[in-house]
């Protein structure tokens, strides 16, 4: 199914904005998982499984895993996310940026090994860096644009011109030229409300991903304000460590569906 259908579906059906992020730390699981050689897709498959009725997508982060060697547990996870809660689209977060011929290896990693339905891609290289993603196009591609961390700033507010910054510029080029075919989205971080009333001004109802809340701090009423679209949705707001270790016993799962309903709570109520 197109990752955008999926995605609108899900907000739907499960009336839901939450993004659960899927970072796995394993420094920071619970001890019946330490020392387990599928600690990591034991502990994300819990997780999953304890909130997958409370979100609207999931977004494995890939550095987590291929920083343990476990590329293999990942690809598992997100087989296990597709047979078991068949209807939560998965978004790859890689943050991909390169030329062309080395961008459709990264699509091809994404999207055929990993089976993910969406991908967060670096806009920085243009055009031509970002065609390969653009090709599949039942596939979502996110463009970081505002991003929530305080250094985006160094670049992404720079004055391209006009008094326009980078970061606008980029959700122009994005919702005028490069959405042909319908399939992406942008990265605006929770951290920036008067950043993402920009963006969703410029870019209509094109669907948001908002990391920032929980554990960097960003305000859910203010971004839902600055956010939403007319039919209170156009968002997917992710939050990872507040969830994953809300708990740190062997009822972790359970203490992150308590905070994931919370989330989504929190976020409804400002629909
Ligand atoms: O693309 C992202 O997901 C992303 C963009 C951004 O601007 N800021 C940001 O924090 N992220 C990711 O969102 C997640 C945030 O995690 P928490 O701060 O633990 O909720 C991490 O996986 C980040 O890599």
């Amino acid at each position: 199914m197109h990752f955008m259908t999926a995605l609108r579906a899900a907000w739907q059906s499960r009336n839901s904005l939450l993004c659960v992020g899927l970072d796995p730390y394993p420094a920071r699981f619970p001890a019946h998982l330490q020392g387990r050689p599928d600690a990591i897709l034991e502990f994300c498959k819990g997780i999953v499984d304890a909130t997958a009725d409370l979100v609207c997508c999931f977004k494995p982060q890939i550095a987590y895993f291929a920083a343990q060697r476990a590329e293999d547990q990942l690809e598992d996870l997100i087989a296990h996310i597709h047979e078991r809660h068949p209807d939560t689209p998965v978004i790859l977060d890689a943050k991909r940026g390169d030329i062309g011929s080395t961008a459709a290896q990264y699509a091809v990693e994404a999207f055929e090994r990993f089976r993910a339905d969406a991908i967060t891609v670096n806009p920085y290289m243009g055009r031509d860096s970002v065609e390969p993603y653009l090709e599949y196009a039942d596939k979502g591609v996110i463009l970081l644009c505002r991003t929530s961390n305080p250094g985006g700033s160094d670049l992404q507010f720079l004055d391209v011109g006009g008094g326009e910054r980078l970061y606008e510029r980029v959700a122009r080029l994005v919702a005028n030229d490069w959405n042909a075919s319908g399939n992406c989205g942008l990265v605006v971080g929770a951290t920036f409300p008067n950043e993402i009333a920009r963006v969703r001004h410029i870019v209509g109802d094109m669907p948001l991903l908002v990391p920032g809340i929980g554990a960097q701090g960003g305000d859910i009423a203010e971004t839902m304000q600055a956010g939403g679209t007319a039919d209170g949705t156009g968002l997917m707001i992710n939050s990872s460590r507040a969830i994953l270790f809300a708990g740190s016993g062997e009822d972790y799962a359970q203490a992150a569906r308590r905070v994931a309903l919370e989330t989504r709570d929190a976020i409804n109520a400002k629909r």
